[in-house]
């Protein structure tokens, strides 16, 4: 794989072009009029994750078929495949055996762990109890495994056998658009097109000025542009925006995943067990369980998914996950010579079939969970997120090759053909058969109505009726972007402080304990990734960017000025304005939702300090209070951006290579 600053394949530089200015050090960086180094591509995939990776596979495999050549580049913003990678997981290898039909003969593969049993358990404080667990959650047949080492293996399939070209350390900051409206969204507008990414820049300063190392990020163009960000991607949060993609979809929703990764004492490892709990620690309004899934060599993966819609802010998903481990079951389990290797967090989609948005777009695609096709009653998406990535590259492949009967066409590419492969594909009947099972635990019912109502659509009905249950009465609407799950959050007046046990060393662990374990760095004198930045003028400067490309550029397009709020050195009217914003920011959050932020981040990144002395004046700030944001911790689990109340937390790709580096969640 190619490593940023190391030497490029000759087929790098075959399209490059390098424009000559040098930028001055020390001057401020502006992205939209940079001049870049630019590779021509004729599908890039952004995201090296499972449906990426399928994807690019797949296009390979269809110019060996055919005989007909295709470049194609994956872009990936972790330092190396699978160091972003966060899943359970217990995956259906269906997807697989479609796209590698011989994978159980090829060398290092990592399924080797079949899942042998299956079980639910309901936990009370000190019990754990049996209890029916859907037919969806049935597990044979499926594998368990670590999903970051399922796709390393999938990466040394893609390049070495398909020459698919990886860039680890590249992070796709940009949606390159063409200069002039030249396509139509999905609605009929008139529109400018996808025609590729931009990496990040990497060398800027905190205050955007450019450092010795500097280097301007690199336009990829490309004939599609595939997004596979997984969960709550960012290039995918604006083409989503852009081509108002949700327009007659729901509002996703997500859940926070957090896990552990135990080598376990041999009296209690089980291999191949699957264990899914209910009930204990959570409280019965919040949506969510544990789980437990035995790998191979001795290892143990465990953790707890929370349902974001959920209303007290004082909840703590990091202390649930560490109270689940006081349970008498967990104790037994983590007894003895048992020793924690890892911890990981990331979102995932549960809006399920209400909530996959139009998938393509002028010049692209969505695929994975970047659209979102989690089977939440399976707790699985890997399987989705495969055949998606797939079936856009069929539908990308007939784009750039066009055959006898599909006409050869000078306009952005459409990738209308794989929305309706998808919608034949079993993808679709996975997701409609479960469709309202998640939904129904928000009706008048509550979470005992949800239970019912899953175990009888589940057991009997399998989704054969002719309603479609709704994700919540709250009044967002489908075109909004804002985040259904922030807006189910109360006000703390209305809930207590949940009472925490203390940390058990080393059973269950201070916070920063356990980010240590995930070994998360970033270049420390970098813009800072979360910008704090008002919805509103989010989407007003979406509005902008493309006003903004008709004067600019017109060779190299749109983007990061959406995201930009940080002030530059010497720009007054924009140090006011931020300040006013992250003091509207600390008011709303620490004022009515308890400083939520705080808590919930699973990696400690957010902070409301006391100000002190001078600062106290100087508007940033509410009633001596200050948002302190430790970027350097992120570990990319995008829960800020879903779950702040205020919702002006937007989440932007830092320094490709930053970052978690993740072995084995
Ligand atoms: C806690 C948890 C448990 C789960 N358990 C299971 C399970 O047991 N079984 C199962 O099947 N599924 C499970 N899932 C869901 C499963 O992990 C996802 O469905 C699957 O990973 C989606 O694949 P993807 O390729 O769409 O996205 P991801 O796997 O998220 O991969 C996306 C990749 O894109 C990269 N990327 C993102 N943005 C950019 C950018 N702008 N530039 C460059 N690179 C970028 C990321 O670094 C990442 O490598 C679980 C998820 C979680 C969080
Ligand atoms: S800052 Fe946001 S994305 Fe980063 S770890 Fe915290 S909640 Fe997750």
């Amino acid at each position: 794989m190619l490593r940023r600053g190391l030497l490029r394949p000759a087929k790098w530089s075959r399209n490059r072009r390098i424009q000559t200015s040098v930028p001055r050090l020390a001057d401020t960086f502006d992205p939209v009029t940079a001049e870049r180094a630019e590779d021509e591509v004729d599908v890039c995939i952004v995201g090296g994750g499972p449906a990426g990776l399928s994807a690019a596979i797949r296009l390979k495999q269809l110019e060996k078929e055919t005989g007909k050549e295709i470049r194609v580049v994956v872009l990936e913003k972790g330092s190396e495949v699978g160091a972003h990678i966060v899943s359970g997981a217990v995956i259906e290898p269906r997807a697989l055996d479609e796209l590698l039909p011989k994978w159980q003969t090829m060398e290092g593969h990592p399924l080797t762990r079949p899942a042998t049993s299956s079980h639910m358990r309901f936990l009370t404080k000190n019990l754990s109890l049996p209890f029916p667990h859907p037919p969806q959650m049935n597990n044979d047949g499926n594998y368990i495994l670590s999903l970051s080492q399922f796709t390393r293996w999938l990466a040394n399939i893609a390049e070495n056998e398909y020459g698919v070209e990886i860039y680890p350390g590249f992070a796709g900051s940009q949606l390159l658009l063409s200069p002039t409206a030249d396509a139509h969204d999905p609605w009929g507008n008139k529109v400018r097109s996808v025609q590729g990414v931009i990496t990040n820049e990497v060398g800027l300063a905190r205050n955007f000025t450019m450092k010795s190392s500097f280097e301007p990020g690199m336009a990829f163009r490309a004939k599609v542009t595939l997004l596979g960000e997984g969960a709550h991607g960012s290039l995918s949060k604006q083409a989503i925006s852009m081509y108002q993609l949700r327009k007659e979809a729901q509002p996703q929703t997500y859940g926070i995943g957090l896990k552990e990764v135990w080598r376990v004492d041999p009296e209690n490892y089980q291999p191949g067990l699957v264990n899914h709990f209910l009930g204990w620690p959570l409280a019965y309004d919040v949506y969510g369980g544990g789980f437990e899934y035995h790998m191979d060599d001795g290892l143990v993966t465990l953790g707890i998914v929370i349902g974001l819609d959920y209303k007290n802010p004082y909840l703590n998903p990091y202390r649930e996950l560490q109270r689940l481990k006081h349970h008498p079951h967990f104790r037994k389990l983590l007894s003895g010579k048992s020793e924690r290797l890892s911890y990981a967090a990331r979102v995932l989609n549960e809006g399920g079939l209400q909530s996959v948005p139009r998938l393509h777009f002028p010049g692209g695609a969505l695929i994975g969970c970047s659209a979102g096709f989690v089977n939440v009653a399976k707790i699985k998406g890997t399987h989705n997120a495969m055949k998606t990535g797939m079936l856009a590259a069929e539908s990308a492949f007939t784009t750039v090759h066009p055959t006898e009967s599909s006409q050869a066409s000078e306009a952005a590419a459409d990738l209308s053909s794989y929305e309706t492969a998808y919608k034949k594909s079993w993808v679709h009947e996975d997701l409609h058969e479960v469709r309202n099972l998640r939904p129904s635990f928000n009706t008048k019912l509550g979470i005992w109505g949800g239970i019912m109502y899953s175990g009888v659509d589940s057991l009997f009905l399998k989704g054969s009726v002719p309603w479609n249950f709704r994700h919540s009465s709250t009044h967002i609407t489908e075109e909004s972007t804002s985040s259904l799950d922030a807006a189910e959050t109360n006000p703390a007046s209305w809930h207590q402080p949940i009472d925490y046990p203390a940390f058990e060393p080393p059973l269950s662990t201070d916070l920063m304990t356990s980010v240590a374990l995930t070994g998360t760095n970033h270049a420390e004198d970098q813009p800072i990734h979360l910008r704090v930045v008002k919805t509103l003028e989010y989407m007003n400067q979406l509005d902008q960017i493309r006003a903004h490309n008709e004067k600019a550029n017109p060779a190299i397009g749109a983007g990061s000025k959406a995201v930009e709020t940080c002030s530059k050195d010497g720009d007054s009217g924009k140090v006011e304005e931020e300040k006013r914003v992250r003091s509207d920011h600390v008011r709303k959050n620490v004022g009515e939702y308890a400083g939520l932020l705080g808590r919930a981040c699973p990696a400690g990144v957010y902070e409301y300090v006391d100000q002190e002395g001078a600062e106290m004046g100087n508007g940033e700030g509410w009633q001596g209070k200050k948002l302190v944001i430790n970027s350097q911790n992120c570990i990319h689990c995008k829960l800020c951006d879903v779950k702040v109340p205020s919702q002006d937390i937007t989440w932007t790709v830092p320094e490709g290579g930053g970052g978690p580096k993740y072995t084995n969640t």
